[in-house]
């Protein structure tokens, strides 16, 4: 069955803003269609394998698809790739790191107005920096490469299961921060994640990923 194209009711206040999905299609999968308007979020869940990492993955053009990502005025086939993910940032389920150091991956960063805000917030002082990556621990990761992601500023947010190492302090912690984010920076964000009651606390709207799909999710 062919998902009807979906969009948040309050987006005629915002004519032709936010992310825009057009008949994405990837892998055999879609096609998606959808807004998600700024400041908005788009909770997504699904089975395992569905492909909601692979529906980030085309959205931030990483992976060839086909069909159209808009942002506003920018559309994704127009734009260099660089430039799309710069303003299009995916914080992947796993972070990737290159340099031994912490503080190598932050450099410009750290002057960031919000940078010492969003390391208080998320438990950690500046020593941080000094620290080798190896003794990161898997949460600790997650934390850094979110505060990594946001201090690029980007204008849209794609979180693929950004609290699955977290605990239950934190995972309220960053839910705030990316509300608060979402709210003074009105970026969209399309939140993935297995924990449905989680989608509908951060989301204003939640479908489920299909293969030939989005299907909006009712709260029971
Ligand atoms: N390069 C590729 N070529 C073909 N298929 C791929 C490729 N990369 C991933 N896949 C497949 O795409 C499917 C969707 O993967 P994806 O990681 O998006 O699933 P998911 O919905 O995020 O799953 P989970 O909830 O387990 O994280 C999987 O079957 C995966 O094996």
């Amino acid at each position: 069955m062919k998902a009807a194209p979906l969009q948040s009711p309050s987006l005629e206040k915002f004519p032709g803003q936010g992310l825009r999905l057009s008949n994405l299609s990837f892998l055999g999968n879609g096609p998606y269609s959808i807004t998600v308007i700024p400041g908005g979020c788009l909770g997504l869940t699904g089975k395992s394998g569905v492909g909601k990492t692979q529906l980030l993955r085309a959205v931030a053009d990483v992976i060839p698809h086909d069909g159209e990502c808009i942002l506003n005025a920018d559309v994704c086939s127009s734009v260099s790739p660089p430039i799309w993910r710069k303003m299009v940032a995916m914080l992947p389920a796993e972070s990737f790191w290159w340099y031994d150091s912490v503080g190598a991956h932050f450099n410009g960063g750290l002057l960031d107005p919000e940078f010492k805000d969003l390391m208080e917030r998320l438990g950690f002082s500046q020593d941080v920096m000094e620290w080798q990556v190896s003794r990161l621990s898997t949460g600790e990761r997650q934390r850094l490469s979110l505060i990594r992601t946001l201090i690029n500023r980007p204008r849209v947010l794609l979180l693929d299961e950004p609290t699955s190492a977290l605990d239950k302090k934190m995972v309220a912690v960053v839910e705030e921060i990316v509300a608060d984010i979402r709210f003074h920076r009105q970026i969209s964000c399309i939140w993935v994640s297995h924990d449905r009651d989680q989608l509908f606390r951060v989301a204003d709207t939640v479908c489920t990923v299909e293969t030939t799909g989005l299907v909006k999710e009712n709260r029971e």
